[in-house]
């Protein structure tokens, strides 16, 4: 609901109807309707020779209003939205017996570049960002588009921008053919109504998209363009169904015409719009952007604190990531280590990854060397008083970490932001000797820290909002989505996830095959499955960190024997290239027949096999076994209030962890309903079907 629409009719015969809903100038039902009224006025009247179409405020529009999807997915009824591609695109706009042309600044997206495709020519500004990034809530474009972004740039870049869900700049607009003229913003509206009045007068040429046939491929061209990306698709992005339905959408048009393809569209979108990964890519889109408002501190209205100089204590895998995510964004940083030769490894560790990046092109050699020289390497404290923030990234080490935040204490001003970022260790041990128990908060990064998305800002009873505030906004700047959470081991994501691969290892233990179980696991749509990720993450930080759990929720872990008889066999996983996989020199992994016997071993030691006899399982019940005490988990951390509100952790699972985001929304689903018991240990699964063992009850 909301938003407005705007007519204005100039002198020289042109109507400028404006879009007016801010912040993007989204196409609610309530502007789509205002968009039709407007246009069937302009129609009447016989002071109109022509329409021009513009969004308010510097932005076309950022496409239809994603706010209303969630009430049609809950079955409410999606009224003029199933006719807006026929009545409002086609007959109203694209047939009506005045042009119309499109003056389009800021973004076109979705709907927005739909709307302005149907109009009879394009204006745009130099920064305008054009593209149907529908793919990526879970539906297809639903106002024309697989129809007429094919007819305009040709079905190759079409199918490109659709599926990848990427907007393109003006001038490659211009150069594909999207884009009839770029100009100034200041120039926008007064280029866009000559062209309308040009087109009305027959001095340039009124063109209908949906008709147009001289970018479209020849039909047997068409078919193989369409035939690729069919099997792109299904290689890529198997448990998806939206992006074979706009497929589908676009050959019918390229076959039958672009009215029989806009049929085939308005079909489509109404079963892609209800379906549940729809729901969940919808919900990830709130989520992401819920994350900065949060309850308790957005009332509080606090402006964050200008962060110009950070340092960081620790060159390892973690600080030297940290810092390069420091740089890559301004950022002037120290970094400190405790000698020359870990100094020099940590800046050698900063200098490849900006390297890697100069390698792939995503950087010149002179932005490398500008970025470079943002870090000073340190060997004392002496400088630390002109920073505004530390960021401390040393071993898990919970003696090491309190006699650095002493020092820190000492060394820094007193409203410096003191933050660790320790994956486990509880904050309040961390800062245990120290009195600046306010500005003590948790940064935690996931590795590989320039890389990863997601920041965790731990917090303790005692951190101020205005650290909360501070650390938010500069996580912001440096590209990550940072979430809120509390303090307990392993924090949100690590805590909730702790039971994926100790539910892997006791199904092992169950005899069920490891390469099966990752297999099962990757196919339902994680990155990868739970004995590769051990390898990944190292059997040595493995078994620190599972210890760790074991200590603090002995009531609800597997102990396997599996770990340690691998490590006492030498396999430590990546980092020696031989873990439950062998890895050659890319690091391309391939199963190890010969740990065959280390398992059987382990099997022997737990004696948990009924009768003695591998359990048998569908990778259905695999997939439950072990999913279910991760969402178990997830419950708990909101039942305990780790996060405050359940779309942090959908947010957190899909950045941190790699979790499906189209199958995202479960957890918040579940904060609605009360959990009535979380005391059913995960070692009982054994004894019951995988549905059974769902240790959450829940009443609605
Ligand atoms: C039938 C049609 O084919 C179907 C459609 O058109 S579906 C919609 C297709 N459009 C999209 O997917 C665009 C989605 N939006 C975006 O990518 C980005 O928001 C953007 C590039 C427009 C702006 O990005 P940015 O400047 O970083 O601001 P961002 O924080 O993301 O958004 C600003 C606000 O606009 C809201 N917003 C953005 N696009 C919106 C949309 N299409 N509908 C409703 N709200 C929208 C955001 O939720 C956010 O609200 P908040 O301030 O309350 O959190």
């Amino acid at each position: 609901m909301g938003g407005s629409v705007n007519m204005e009719v100039g002198a020289d015969g042109v109507a400028v109807i404006t879009i007016q809903n801010p912040p993007v100038n989204s196409l609610a039902i309530d502007v789509l309707l205002g968009l039709k009224e407007k246009y069937v006025e302009a129609a009447k009247r016989d002071d109109v020779k022509a329409i021009v179409v513009t969004g308010a405020n510097g932005k076309f529009s950022g496409g239809f209003d994603i706010t209303a999807f969630p009430k049609i997915q809950q079955g409410g009824s999606n009224g003029y939205l199933s006719k807006v591609s026929t009545d409002l695109m086609i007959e109203t706009i694209e047939e009506a017996s005045k042009p119309s042309v499109a003056a389009v600044a800021g973004l076109a997206l979705g709907g927005g570049l739909e709307l302005s495709m149907s109009c009879h020519a394009r204006i745009a500004t130099p920064k305008a960002q054009l593209g149907l990034p529908e793919l990526q809530l879970g539906i297809i474009p639903g106002f024309g588009g697989t129809q007429r972004l094919p007819r305009l740039v040709g079905l190759t870049k079409a199918i490109e921008m659709m599926l990848l869900s990427k907007p393109i700049a003006s001038e490659e607009g211009k150069q594909l053919g999207l884009i009839d003229e770029i100009v100034s913003p200041k120039d926008l509206l007064v280029t866009a109504r000559q062209w309308a009045l040009d087109i009305a007068s027959g001095k340039k040429p009124r063109l209908s998209s949906l008709h147009r046939t001289d970018k479209l491929e020849s039909l047997g061209e068409a078919r193989e363009i369409i035939k690729f990306a069919r099997a792109q698709v299904k290689r890529t992005a198997p448990n998806l169904t939206h992006p074979l339905l706009c497929l589908d959408a676009v050959e019918e048009g390229v076959i039958a015409g672009g009215y029989a393809g806009n049929l085939k569209e308005a079909e489509a979108f109404a079963a892609a719009v209800v379906s549940d990964n729809a729901k969940g890519l919808v919900n990830v889109f709130f989520a992401q952007r819920a994350t900065t408002k949060v309850p308790g501190i957005a009332e509080l209205g606090l402006k964050p604190r200008k962060i110009q100089n950070v340092a960081v204590v620790g060159g390892g895998l973690m600080g030297s990531g940290i810092v390069t995510a420091l740089v890559l964004s301004g950022y002037s940083v120290i970094l400190k280590e405790i000698n020359d030769k870990f100094l020099q490894a940590g800046l050698g560790r900063v200098k490849a990854n900006l390297q890697s990046r100069v390698k792939k092109g995503k950087m010149s050699q002179e932005k490398f060397e500008k970025t470079l020289s943002l870090v000073k390497g340190v060997l004392t404290y002496d400088v630390f008083k002109s920073v505004d923030m530390v960021i401390e990234a040393v071993i898990e080490n919970i003696d090491l970490k309190q006699s650095i935040f002493v020092d820190l204490e000492k060394n820094c001003k007193n409203d410096c932001i003191l933050a660790t970022n320790t994956s486990t260790i509880d904050l309040n041990l961390v800062g245990a000797k120290t009195r600046s128990q306010d500005r003590l908060i948790g940064a935690h990064f996931f590795s590989p820290a320039h890389i990863m998305p997601l920041l965790e800002i731990v917090r303790t009873d005692k951190t101020s909002p205005q650290a909360i505030v501070d650390l938010m906004a500069l996580g912001k700047a440096i590209k990550k989505t940072p979430v809120l959470v509390g303090n307990c081991t392993g924090f949100a994501v690590n805590r909730v996830f702790f039971p994926y691969t100790m539910a892997a290892m006791m199904l092992s233990d169950l005899g069920v095959d490891i390469y099966r179980i990752d297999n099962a696991i990757k196919s339902w749509g994680m990155p990868m499955g739970p004995f590769r990720l051990t390898d990944l993450v190292g059997f040595g930080v493995g078994a620190a960190v599972g210890a760790q759990f074991v200590k603090a929720f002995p009531d609800r872990v597997y102990v396997s024997k599996l770990l340690p008889r691998m490590l006492e066999a030498q396999r430590l996983g990546e980092q020696n290239r031989k873990g439950f996989y062998v890895y050659d020199e890319k690091r391309k992994a391939r199963p190890a027949p010969e740990i065959k016997e280390i398992i059987k071993e382990s099997q022997a030691e737990s004696g948990i096999m009924p009768n003695g006899k591998p359990l048998a399982m569908t990778d259905k019940d695999i997939v439950e076994m072990i999913m279910f005490p991760v969402v178990n988990e997830a419950c708990r951390v909101l039942a305990e209030k780790i996060v405050v509100q359940a779309s942090d952790l959908d947010i957190a699972s899909v950045l941190g962890m790699g979790f499906p985001p189209y199958r995202c929304g479960r957890i918040s689903d579940i904060s609605q309903f009360e959990i009535i018991s979380l005391d059913f240990p995960l070692f009982c699964c054994q004894m019951f079907s995988p549905l059974q063992c769902v240790h959450v009850f829940y009443t609605s």
